[in-house]
C-alpha cells in the first residue's frame, strides 16, 4: 500500500511484479492523483481519511482476484501467478466460473466443444483444459480446420503414408497421431467437410485411425477438444453437420463469453500485455494513460481478446511517451470518422472483406478471387484485422 502513490513508482513496482496489486491512499478529493495512480496501474484507491471498512473491501477484493487467478495458473500447469505466460487471465464471474467448469471437466472424459466468438480464448481455454487433465505431459496440438484446404485437411488429421499420392514421398503421421496421449484441440470444427466428418466419427467410436494409404487401421488414444464460433445446432438442422459426430464431439458445450460481456476484464487483460510485451517491444512504455483506459472501457471490442492483443503490441510500438494513449491504441469513439489514412484505409479494407466473405457465404478462394488477391495475402488480411471466414 502507498500512500499519495507516485505513478513512476508504480510502473516500476508492475514492471517488476506485474502480478502486484498496488492500492494508493489519495488525499481528500485528490482526483488528479487517484487518475495518475490508476492510469499507471494501481489496482484501487483509497481517500484519506481512510475508511477501514472501504479499505478491507478493497483488500479483500484483491486477494480474492489474486487467488482465482493463482488457481487458474496451476491449474493451466504454470505454477505461476496470474499474468504468467501460459495463464488465462481474468476477474470477470462470467470467466471465471467457465475457467472452474473447464477445470472441472479436465479430470474426465467427457467431450468438449468450445463455443464462442473469434479470439473470446477457445484455443488458451483447450490448452487449459489439457494442462489441468491427466494428460498433461503429453502433447497438446492444435489446427484450424478453416485455414486448410479440405483437400488437406484429411491428410493433416489422419497422415498418409509414402506414395500414398503425387507428393506423398515419405509416410508422415498426422495430427491425431501427433496428439497420442495428449489432446488434439480442432478449431472450427464446423469447417470440417462432411465426408471428413464421417472418418473423425469412425475415429471417435473406434479409436482408431487409417492413414490415408495405410491398409490398418492404427490404434491412437488421443482427446479431442474442439470449437466454432459457428451455430453447430444450426447446421446439423441444416444438414451441414452430422448430428451423430455433434453429439459425440460435444458432450458439454462450454459457451465463452465475448470481452464485451465480462466487465472490467478488458483493462485487467490490457494492463497484462502491456507488463507482458512493452519490456520486449518498447522498454520505454510502463503503462496507460488516463485516456486511453477510458477508451478501453468505452469499446466493444469486436475481435474480443485477440483485437485487444494486437491493439495493445500496435500501441506499445507507436507510443512516443511512457504512458500508452487512446491514439497510441487507434481507438475512435462512437461512430466517428477515422481520421488518419491508415485508420481509414483500414475501415475500407474491413468493409470490402466482410462484404466478399458474405457473398460467397465464407469461401476462401471465392472471396480472394472477388477482392483480386491471393488466398495467402486474403489470410493474412484477415489475421490481421481479426476477421473471420
Ligand atoms: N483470458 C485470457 N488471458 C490471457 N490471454 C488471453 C486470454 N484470452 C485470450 N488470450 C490471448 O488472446 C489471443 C487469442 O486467443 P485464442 O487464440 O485462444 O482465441 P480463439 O477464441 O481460439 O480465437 P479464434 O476463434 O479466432 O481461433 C491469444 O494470443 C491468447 O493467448
Amino acid at each position: 500500500m502507498l500512500e499519495a502513490g507516485d505513478p513512476e513508482l508504480i510502473a516500476a513496482l508492475l514492471q517488476a511484479r506485474p502480478t502486484l496489486r498496488v492500492i494508493v491512499i489519495c488525499p481528500a478529493r485528490s482526483c488528479a492523483v487517484a487518475q495518475a495512480a490508476v492510469a499507471a496501474g494501481a489496482w484501487d484507491v483509497c481517500y484519506l481519511p481512510v475508511d477501514p471498512l472501504a479499505l478491507r473491501q478493497i483488500v479483500a477484493r484483491a486477494f480474492n482476484v489474486h487467488a482465482l487467478h493463482a488457481a487458474a495458473s496451476a491449474a493451466a500447469g504454470g505454477g505461476e501467478e496470474a499474468g504468467g505466460d501460459s495463464g488465462v487471465i481474468t476477474a470477470a464471474p462470467e470467466m471465471t466460473q467457465v475457467l472452474r467448469t473447464v477445470s472441472r471437466i479436465a479430470r474426465t472424459d467427457v467431450s468438449v466443444l468450445l463455443s464462442g466468438a473469434s479470439g473470446t480464448g477457445k484455443e488458451l481455454l483447450a490448452l487449459h483444459l489439457h494442462a489441468a487433465s491427466p494428460r498433461a505431459k503429453g502433447a497438446f496440438v492444435a489446427i484450424n480446420c478453416a485455414a486448410i484446404p479440405d483437400t488437406l485437411l484429411e491428410s493433416e488429421l489422419f497422415g498418409h503414408e509414402k506414395g500414398a499420392f503425387t507428393g506423398a514421398i515419405r509416410t508422415m503421421p498426422g495430427k491425431i497421431e501427433q496428439a497420442a496421449g495428449g489432446t488434439l484441440f480442432l478449431d472450427e470444427i464446423g469447417d470440417v467437410p462432411l465426408p471428413l466428418q464421417v472418418k473423425l466419427l469412425r475415429f471417435l467410436q473406434e479409436h482408431a485411425i487409417e492413414r490415408i494409404g495405410g491398409r490398418r487401421p492404427i490404434l491412437v488414444d488421443t482427446r479431442i477438444v474442439c470449437a466454432t464460433h459457428r451455430d453447430i445446432d444450426q447446421m446439423v438442422a441444416d444438414g451441414q453437420f452430422r448430428e451423430d459426430l455433434y453429439y459425440r464431439l460435444a458432450q458439454i458445450v462450454v459457451a465463452i463469453p465475448p470481452l464485451a460481456k465480462r466487465p472490467g476484464d478488458a483493462l485487467l487483460l490490457a494492463r497484462h500485455f502491456v507488463a507482458k510485451f512493452a519490456p520486449v517491444m518498447n522498454p520505454a512504455v510502463r503503462g496507460l494513460a488516463a485516456d486511453a483506459i477510458a477508451a478501453i472501457d468505452a469499446h466493444d471490442w469486436p475481435g474480443n481478446v485477440r483485437e485487444l492483443e494486437n491493439r495493445i503490441k500496435r500501441a506499445i510500438i507507436m507510443a512516443d511517451a511512457r504512458l500508452i494513449t487512446s491514439a497510441d491504441l487507434d481507438l475512435v469513439k462512437g461512430a466517428e470518422r477515422p481520421t488518419s489514412l491508415r485508420a481509414a484505409r483500414e475501415a475500407a479494407d474491413r468493409g470490402a472483406i466482410r462484404r466478399a466473405l458474405a457473398r460467397t457465404e465464407g469461401n476462401i478462394s471465392q472471396t480472394a478471387r472477388l477482392l483480386g488477391v491471393s488466398r495467402p495475402t486474403l489470410y493474412d488480411l484477415l489475421k490481421s484485422y481479426d476477421l473471420h471466414a
